[in-house]
């Protein structure tokens, strides 16, 4: 049996801290503001899997009021999503996914990021897919004060699990 999950994420531009997007690091005068890494990529992608899997969502494993998930790398939170799915029977089949950005350039690094999420989610880097587009300047990531991710993931269950 195949399930589809969901996930969606929102982060706030901030001064001095690094900008962090699916595990790699790109250079930018901005970074994004978080209790983790900020990696409002791998945040969409962990929910769309833990939805699939019928879990409660990020905040429920990594809760923002934990002081020691503190700058907390999100390819471990990919990696917690995976051990969960594994322990559940499930497979993940592919996850795909959006970032709304008007900067920086997402695509010269799609391929590294896709490397990095495929190895934390135990999968094929081209079952990962990266897109990006900007918001034609509307909104607040128009504005340049955040941005944003979207995320599908396929899972499949083993009929004992189901
Ligand atoms: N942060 C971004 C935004 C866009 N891209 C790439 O540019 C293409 C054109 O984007 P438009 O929003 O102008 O349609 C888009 O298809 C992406 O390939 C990007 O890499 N990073
Ligand atoms: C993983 C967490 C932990 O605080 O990361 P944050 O940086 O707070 O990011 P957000 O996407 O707002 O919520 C998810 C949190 O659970």
């Amino acid at each position: 049996m195949t399930r589809v999950g969901i996930g969606y994420d929102v982060h706030q531009y901030a001064e001095g801290r690094a900008f962090i997007l699916g595990g790699v690091e790109i250079p930018h005068a901005k970074g994004l503001k978080g209790h983790s890494d900020a990696d409002v990529l791998s945040h969409a992608i962990a929910d769309a899997v833990l939805g699939a899997l019928g879990e409660p969502d990020i905040g429920y494993w990594f809760p923002p009021s934990d002081a020691s998930i503190e700058g907390i790398s999100s390819l471990k939170i990919l990696e917690k999503v995976a051990e969960i799915a594994r322990s559940k029977g499930a497979s993940i089949e592919n996850v795909d996914s959006t970032v709304i950005a008007e900067a920086p350039k997402v695509k010269p690094h799609a391929a590294a990021m896709k490397e990095r999420i495929g190895a934390a989610l135990g999968i094929s880097p081209d079952r990962v897919g990266i897109k990006a587009t900007t918001n034609e300047r509307l909104g607040f990531v128009g504005r340049e004060e955040g941005v944003a991710a979207m995320a599908v993931a396929c899972i499949s269950l083993a009929p004992a699990a189901e």
